[in-house]
C-alpha cells in the first residue's frame, strides 16, 4: 500500500485462549496448509505480502501467540507493537467467547483505545451442530466493543482470507483518516520503502528498495 509515497508493512496479532484455533487459520492464511499440530509456545511468526486491489503491495507481518496462561507473560510484551488485534474464540467453546472481553482489555491497557484496530472471529464454525454461541450474541459483543465480526472455519475453507482481508482494509481506513499514525519508536506500522520524489533525484533516499 502506498500512502505518501509509501509502502507499509503491518503488524497483526492472533489472541484467544487456548485451542480455539490461532495457528490453523494462520497457517491456512499464509501457506493454505490445512491446521496445527501441536500448541504454539510463546509467540510465532508468519508474513504475507497483499496485493490489494488498489495500490501497491503491503506487508502483513502476522503473529500467532500462545493462548495457555503460562504463556502470558511472554505474549503480552508483544502488544504494544501491534496495529491490528483478531480476537478469536471457537464458536463451539462458550468459554473462549467469555473470555473475549479479557483479552480486549490486555491489548487496550498496553496500548491505549485509539491504536488499534479489531476484529472479533468466531472461528470453527464448520462445526453447526455443536454451536455454543450464537451468531447474534458474537455480533452484540463486537458492536459494544466498536469492532466488526467474523465467522471463519479452516475446515470448511470459510472467510479465512476474507478475515485477514478485512482486518487490512480497515487498518488502511484508519491510517488513510490519520485515525492511526506512523510512529518511529512503534512497530505497528513500518514504512519499507519510501518511493523517490522526481524532483530530489540524485539525493539520499529513505530505507531502500521495498521487502514486501
Ligand atoms: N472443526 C474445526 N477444527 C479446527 C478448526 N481450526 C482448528 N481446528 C482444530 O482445533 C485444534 C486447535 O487448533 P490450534 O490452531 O492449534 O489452536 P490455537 O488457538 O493455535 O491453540 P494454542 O496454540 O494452544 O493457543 C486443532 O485440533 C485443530 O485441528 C476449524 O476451523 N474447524
Amino acid at each position: 500500500m502506498e500512502l505518501g509515497g509509501c509502502c507499509y508493512q503491518f503488524r497483526i496479532a492472533l489472541l484467544g485462549d487456548s485451542t480455539v484455533g490461532k495457528t490453523s487459520l494462520l497457517r491456512r492464511y499464509v501457506s493454505g496448509a490445512p491446521g496445527a499440530a501441536e500448541a504454539t509456545v510463546g509467540v510465532e511468526f508468519y508474513s504475507r505480502a497483499l496485493q490489494p486491489p488498489a495500490g501497491p503491495r503491503v506487508k502483513l507481518q502476522l503473529w500467532d501467540t500462545a493462548g495457555h496462561e503460562r504463556f502470558r507473560c511472554i505474549t503480552r510484551s508483544f502488544y504494544r507493537n501491534v496495529v491490528g488485534v483478531m480476537l478469536v474464540f471457537d464458536v463451539t467453546n462458550r468459554a473462549s467467547f467469555e473470555h473475549i472481553r479479557d483479552w480486549h482489555q490486555e491489548v487496550v491497557s498496553t496500548q491505549g483505545p485509539d491504536k488499534v484496530i479489531f476484529l472479533l472471529v468466531g472461528h470453527k464454525c464448520d462445526l453447526q451442530s455443536a454451536r455454543c454461541v450464537s451468531t447474534q450474541e458474537a455480533e452484540e459483543l463486537a458492536m459494544s466493543l466498536g469492532m466488526a465480526f467474523m465467522e471463519t472455519s479452516v475446515k470448511s475453507k470459510c472467510n479465512v482470507d476474507q478475515a485477514f482481508d478485512t482486518i487490512t482494509s480497515a487498518i488502511q481506513q484508519a491510517l488513510k483518516q490519520g485515525d492511526i499514525k506512523l510512529e518511529e519508536d512503534w512497530g505497528g506500522i513500518r514504512c519499507l520503502y519510501r518511493a523517490p520524489n522526481p524532483r530530489s533525484y540524485g539525493r539520499k533516499q529513505g530505507p531502500g528498495p521495498c521487502q514486501c
